[in-house]
């Protein structure tokens, strides 16, 4: 693994599910391994989680994080190729990266959509040239299409709820029988990124041991190079029937770009709902708009593994970096 900002980083799934699970089982097993590294975390957005967790992993490998809000603190960073910089940006990627790069072994970095230029967002072109310009891996915290550490967690969540439940093969870590899987589109007061879905739609499809299927309002399609796979439906209570885990995110439209369309309360997730699933367990990424997104039932209820689910992110976080740094 030379980078971690997608699915298409990591050549075995299991594999690395197992060593996250290993380091929730033993955290310090390897806490000598990462003595002398050091991270720098750059966020151009806020985040809660995901800093956290990441620095609670570093430190358990015995590295060192360094936080930089470089959104609200750092000098405004031009990332556009051959750019004028005769307007509010003051340095270009392409001279801070390569200094980051000296500064660090692993460098991380958060940065959300614009929401208002598709092509630009899809392109990824914040995280693309930090992968260019600054000579170390890159870890992506969240990016304009994806949120990889955040997916890796929820198979890892999921992997260890079926094993919970005793209906994991130990000997293959795989299911004795694909779990139903729902993502659901819920509501929502503003225009979201599609990352988190996007996200979870292609590590789902990439694992490939699930009954997989997206259910969202008409108009709310996403990029069909993630979805591909899945079954997708716009009957929501059809979708649920049988679920093993329901995955609740609101996401704005992808066709007609970072707009929200219908916003019918009726796709929040109650219990009335939830009793057409196989007792599913409800996840979500967080931070959630309580009693918009989902409900206090829901969330304050026995089905919910959010706090699990946010809990491992630590898992995740540790099981890359040790990868990122066995690579050097
Ligand atoms: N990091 C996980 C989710 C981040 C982001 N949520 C948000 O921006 C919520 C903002 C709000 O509720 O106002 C998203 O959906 O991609
Ligand atoms: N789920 C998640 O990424 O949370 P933060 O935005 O708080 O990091």
């Amino acid at each position: 693994m030379n980078h971690f900002v997608s699915v298409a980083d990591v050549p075995d799934i299991p594999a690395l599910v197992s060593r996250a699970l290993a380091y929730k089982n033993d955290p310090y097993q390897d806490v000598t391994l990462g003595e002398r590294r050091r991270i720098g975390m750059l966020f151009l957005n806020p985040s809660m989680r995901t800093r956290l967790s990441t620095q609670v992993a570093a430190q358990q490998l015995g590295m060192e994080a360094v936080v930089f809000n470089v959104g609200s603190e750092g000098w405004a960073l031009e990332f556009e190729e051959e750019a004028i910089m005769s307007g509010n940006t003051v340095e270009h990627v392409k001279d801070a990266a390569p200094i980051m790069g000296k500064y660090f072994d692993i460098l991380c970095i958060r940065t959300f959509p614009s929401l208002k230029n598709r092509e630009d967002d899809y392109s990824e072109l914040y995280i693309n040239q930090f992968i260019k310009y600054a000579g170390i891996p890159i870890v992506s915290l969240e990016s304009a299409t994806l949120h990889p550490l955040q997916s890796f967690t929820d198979i890892i969540t999921i992997t260890e709820q079926l094993a919970l439940q005793g209906k994991l093969d130990t000997a293959t870590g795989k299911p004795a029988r694909k779990p139903k899987i729902v993502l659901t589109w819920a509501p929502h007061v503003k225009p979201l990124p599609q990352c988190v879905a996007n996200s979870f739609a292609q590590w789902v499809n990439a694992w490939g041991e699930a009954d997989f299927v997206i259910t969202h309002p008409e108009d709310y399609e996403l990029e069909p190079s993630f979805t591909k796979g899945a079954t997708i439906t716009h009957d929501q209570d059809e979708a649920l029937k049988d679920a093993d885990f329901v995955y609740v995110k609101n996401w704005s439209t992808f066709n007609d770009y970072g707009k929200i369309y219908v916003n019918d309360p009726e796709w929040m997730l109650t219990n009335e709902k939830l009793a057409l699933t196989n007792n599913a367990k409800v996840m979500h990424c967080l931070p959630v708009r309580r009693n918009v997104e989902l409900s206090d039932e829901i969330l304050d209820g026995p089905n919910s593994i959010v706090t699990t689910q946010a809990g491992n992110r630590v898992w995740a976080a540790q099981a890359v970096l040790s990868e990122l740094i066995r690579r050097k």
